[in-house]
């Protein structure tokens, strides 16, 4: 049953009244709703949609089913170094990938759904969510909401550039791409980000002729410098990333783009594609909202202006959580910003700050990438130094043949604490958390060099990265 089936808009209440409004069900605006109920307050759940979540419908869990199909594939694919060779050639049905990732996804939505329907249909109304002033919302066209206080939970969408709009529906986002029903033979992937990395090497290993044309120079949001050269260099040796494209023109041609660009070794090249998927970010949902009604005070790019540690926007009764306040879009963080400001909208105007925690951020490719703590372009030069772990000769990262990688630690050059890390490797999803407790905890180097590690595991490599910041530090 969706988010629609359930709400209560069919009652003739055209004036709602509440402790708290939440405008949008995804995984923000649940635990908002959730908190503000376990707090004793009356509150009322808004959605436009279907619910279901950004993340089950169309981000973290389709994506990460594309991905296990695609590892798969190149798995078959690269079994004879092992001595163990595959009797016939690895076909990719492309029916049955996507039918699996369609059928996988629909079971997570149904879990959320199953989930949100404990949600008593009184506290739900269906439809868009607008605001009249700093404590009224109009939903629909026609009921009213008081509240005392307001949880904007809309969520983000992506960016496309305006240029790519005369390509018609040759151009797709995440959310087409898992409504596929086959894999395309060619995809131009736009934007070298967290989605077009994720995507782009799922496509690729799944045989689809992939190009990842990125901007800037910028690679998987990495920001050190040697990180992104050793990460640029390790996904050519298997298919197209080019962080600096120059791409000269893309017109459309029947069902066809066809684009013409500058290639890494610099030779002007032309080539047609299936499509062209625009993985050029994503901005928050706030077009729509009539935030100009309201006392709010907006950045340049449109958001309110709001406190990290409260998700309050200034002094109003409005508080802004998830991918829709546009600073960090991610899971955990969605999750754990909706509860604070469920907290915070339910005790206004007793709002109180909580603790961040440590920032973590993984790339599920392959090698995976991550980074946690301060990046290395937030750090003050001559403050830190660096230990560096170069995954080809890692012990247990050769057994599994998955020895690609490279990673820099960072620790203050007087205290030896931890400060942060980017990388590639196998196993950084789990690295990434044992460095994030660590950084949380506010460990030093030694601290940490001091727990114990088995043995053989991809962690070692992590310790000696974690020895060489430390001998860095003593030879200063
Ligand atoms: C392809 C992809 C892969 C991803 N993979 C990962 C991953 O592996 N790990 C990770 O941590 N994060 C991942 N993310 C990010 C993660 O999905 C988001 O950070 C998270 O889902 C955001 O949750 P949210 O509650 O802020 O927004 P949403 O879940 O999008 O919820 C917002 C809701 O608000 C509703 N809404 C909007 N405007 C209105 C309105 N005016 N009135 C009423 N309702 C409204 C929408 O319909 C929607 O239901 C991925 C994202 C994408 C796109
Ligand atoms: N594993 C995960 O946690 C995960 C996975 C997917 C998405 N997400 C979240 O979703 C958000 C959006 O992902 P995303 O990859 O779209 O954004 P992103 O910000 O990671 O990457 C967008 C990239 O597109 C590039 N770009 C912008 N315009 C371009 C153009 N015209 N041509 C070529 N490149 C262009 C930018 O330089 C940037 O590198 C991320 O911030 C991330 O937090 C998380």
């Amino acid at each position: 049953m969706t988010f629609a089936q359930r709400a209560s808009n069919n009652d003739n209440r055209h004036v709602r009244t509440t402790d708290v409004a939440v405008i949008g069900a995804g995984t923000s605006g649940l635990a908002a709703y959730r908190t503000a109920r376990a707090a004793g307050k009356r509150a009322l759940l808004i959605e436009q949609g279907a619910g279901g979540t950004t993340c089950a419908r169309e981000g973290c869990m389709p994506s990460k089913l594309l991905i296990a199909a695609a590892d798969t594939a190149h798995a078959a694919r690269h079994s004879t170094p092992f001595g163990i060779h595959i009797d016939g050639k690895v076909e990719v049905d492309g029916q049955k990938v996507m039918q699996r990732v369609r059928q996988e996804r629909d079971r997570f939505v149904e879990r959320v759904l199953g989930r949100a329907a404990t949600i008593p249909s009184e506290d739900r109304l269906n439809g868009h969510a607008r605001f009249i002033d700093d404590t009224t919302l109009l939903v629909g066209d026609d009921i009213t909401v008081h509240a005392n206080s307001i949880v904007i939970a809309t969520g983000s969408s992506p960016a496309v550039p305006t240029s790519f709009h005369t390509l018609g529906d040759r151009v797709v986002v995440n959310r087409d791409v898992f409504e596929w029903h086959d894999l395309p033979r060619s995809v131009a992937v736009f934007g070298a980000g967290i989605i077009g990395l994720e995507l782009g090497q799922a496509l690729s290993r799944l045989g689809t002729h992939v190009r990842v044309f990125g901007a800037n120079g910028s690679i998987a949001a990495l920001t050190d410098p040697i990180i992104k050269k050793a990460v640029t260099a390790c996904f050519n040796e298997e298919y197209y990333v080019d962080p600096y494209a120059n791409v000269t023109d893309m017109q459309r041609d029947g069902d066809h783009v066809v684009i013409t660009f500058t290639d890494r070794q610099g030779n002007e090249t032309t080539e047609h594609f299936d499509y062209v998927l625009a993985a050029t970010g994503r901005k928050p949902n706030l077009d729509g909202l009539s935030l100009e009604r309201t006392g709010l005070r907006l950045d340049e790019q449109g958001v309110p202006l709001f406190d990290p540690l409260t998700l309050q926007c200034g002094q109003t009764p409005i508080f802004i959580a998830g991918d829709a306040n546009g600073r960090l879009q991610q899971l955990h963080e969605a999750s754990f910003e909706g509860k604070v400001a469920g907290e915070n909208a339910a005790a206004f105007p007793d709002v109180r700050p909580v603790q961040r925690n440590s920032p973590i951020s993984i790339v599920f490719s392959d090698p995976q990438i991550a980074m946690v703590g301060q990046r290395y372009s937030d750090l003050t030069p001559g403050s830190f130094v660096i230990g560096s772990m170069d995954f080809e000769d890692q012990g247990r990262s050769r057994v599994m043949l998955k020895n690609r990688g490279m990673m820099h630690i960072y620790a203050d050059k007087h205290s030896g604490r931890f400060l942060g890390a980017e990388w590639a490797s196998p196993s950084a999803e789990h690295i990434a958390h044992l460095l994030a407790w660590c950084h949380q905890q506010s460990l030093t180097i030694r601290q940490m060099l001091d727990m114990p590690v088995y043995h053989p595991v991809v962690e070692e490599g992590l310790v000696s990265a974690l020895q060489q910041a430390e001998a860095a530090r003593a030879s200063e």
